[in-house]
């Protein structure tokens, strides 16, 4: 089974998450493409999606899927977005496609976030894969700076633009024992926006993709 192919298991078993007649808060990502196909085959039978990212969106309204603006909607019942690795207490690490900031803030109005992965994203302790941290462009260097200080080492993904205008920093070495006061710490350095970790804000539920079958913790 390819990697692709546990994407794909993860993505459609989300639908189980989905109640009919309401709007749907959909990630971004390669994961996520997978479930905005699995929303299209049900699409009848939604109200709509909110989105986080302008690449979900097209995919969205591609496949007839309307979609809302976060702030003409109330709560949103589920959330559904993979990750770039998510731990056992269900913190991850997000934003490898620069998303973050608008993930974080439909992932706070929604009732229930469910996190769709391959086995490949599940690990003991946050930190290999580099952290985002999405930045006010005039804010970067002096950002970089005070990361350096955390003990990481924070590398500009050049060439990137959010899209909220911002650039991205990737921290590398982070040794995240405590995955929630570094989120705070972090979003404390003035110039930050938002950073890639999803501690205080975990996932609910936990799909993965391997070869056996689609594994499910959580509720
Ligand atoms: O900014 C991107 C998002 O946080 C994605 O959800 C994350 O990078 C996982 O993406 P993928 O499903 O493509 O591995």
């Amino acid at each position: 089974m390819t990697q692709d192919e546990m994407k794909k298991a993860a993505g459609w078993a989300a639908l189980e998450y989905v109640t009919p007649g309401t709007l749907v808060g959909v990630g971004t990502g390669s994961t996520v493409n997978h479930f905005i196909d699995a929303l299209g085959s049900i699409k009848d039978q939604i109200k709509g999606a909110v989105s986080s990212s302008e690449a979900s969106t097209a995919r969205l309204q591609q496949l007839g899927i309307e979609v809302f603006d976060l702030n003409e909607v109330g709560e949103l019942a589920v959330y559904v977005d993979g990750a770039d690795e998510i731990d056992g207490s269900m913190a991850m690490i997000k934003g490898g496609g620069a998303a973050l900031t608008r993930e974080k803030i439909v992932a706070a109005v929604a009732d229930k976030f469910v996190c769709i992965v391959d086995g490949s994203k599940t690990v003991e302790v946050l930190g290999a894969f580099p952290l985002p941290v999405e930045v006010i462009p005039m804010a970067r260097e002096y950002v970089a700076r005070e990361l350096a200080k955390l003990g990481g080492r924070p590398v500009y993904r050049e060439g990137v633009v959010t899209d909220n205008g911002n650039q991205i920093l990737d921290v590398h070495g982070l040794k995240i024992t405590d995955p929630k006061g570094l989120e705070t710490r972090i979003n404390a350095i003035v110039g930050v926006v938002t950073n890639g970790l999803f501690a205080e804000r975990g996932a609910d539920v936990l799909l993965i993709g391997t070869p056996e079958g689609v594994v499910r913790k959580g509720a």
